[in-house]
């Protein structure tokens, strides 16, 4: 789905956790969010936010299962606005091989790729920092082992987080959410009303006002 610019904009503007917190404030966000586990994390960039195009790979064997990464071309140039490229390493022990380095990174990175996001590894490092798009991986590897893309444009699973190709993922250095479609355009409003609850307590916490009796008193459930 294609949010205006102004909705991503506004999205932009917020972190994660932030965002998270809103989501749960709606009734999509209430049966439980999507994000990523600690099993990724961010290698090089700043924050994403974009359009799911997805892929899977596999490189710890051979196997005669490639597909064109032109497929993949293709998918991301179909998306109108900025494309967040999420590859499912197949492996049962992922990162044997990169799919992204120097190469098929400076390549996404002149389709304007927003993001990328792996369960597997990735490697040339010091090349991915120069991109221009925020990378979450398992970590770096050396090889590109048997590295082919297996699949484009199917449903992927990657650091426990289901993406279907169109969904719109958020991305910062505490990994990355997807926000359903329907709570989007409410998200950044929420996000603004929690942050003046919680400043209220910070503000609080640091005055000359505060007083372990005070707080004490409170007899706070959370926070
Ligand atoms: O060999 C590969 O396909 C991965 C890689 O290092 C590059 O894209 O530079
Ligand atoms: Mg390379």
């Amino acid at each position: 789905m294609r949010l205006p610019a102004t909705d991503l904009a506004a999205l932009a503007r917020w972190d994660t956790p932030a965002l998270s917190n809103a989501l749960r404030r709606t009734e999509a966000g209430a049966d439980g969010q999507a994000y990523t586990d600690g099993s990724i994390h961010r290698v090089t960039g700043g924050s994403l936010l974009g359009t799911a195009v997805t892929a899977t790979m596999r490189a710890r064997e051979p196997g005669d299962d490639a597909v064109p990464v032109a497929d993949l071309h293709r998918a991301i140039l179909a998306v109108q606005g900025p494309v967040v490229v999420v590859v499912q390493d197949l492996d049962e022990v992922p990162g044997a091989g990169a799919f992204l380095g120097e190469v098929n990174g400076a390549l996404l990175s002149a389709l304007g790729i927003a993001g990328f996001v792996t369960n597997g590894r990735v490697r040339d490092e010091p090349d991915l920092r120069d991109m221009g798009y925020a990378v979450h991986a398992a970590g770096l590897c050396v090889a590109r082992a048997h590295m082919r893309l297996t699949a484009v444009g199917v449903p992927v699973r990657v650091a426990g987080l289901d993406v279907a190709p169109g969904d719109l993922l958020h991305g910062d250095g505490h990994g990355v959410l997807r926000i359903p479609p329907g709570a989007a355009g409410d998200l950044p409003g929420l996000a603004e009303r929690i942050r003046a609850e919680e400043q209220e307590i910070v503000t609080w916490a640091r005055s000359a006002d505060f007083t372990h009796e005070g707080l004490l008193a409170l007899r706070r459930v959370r926070h």
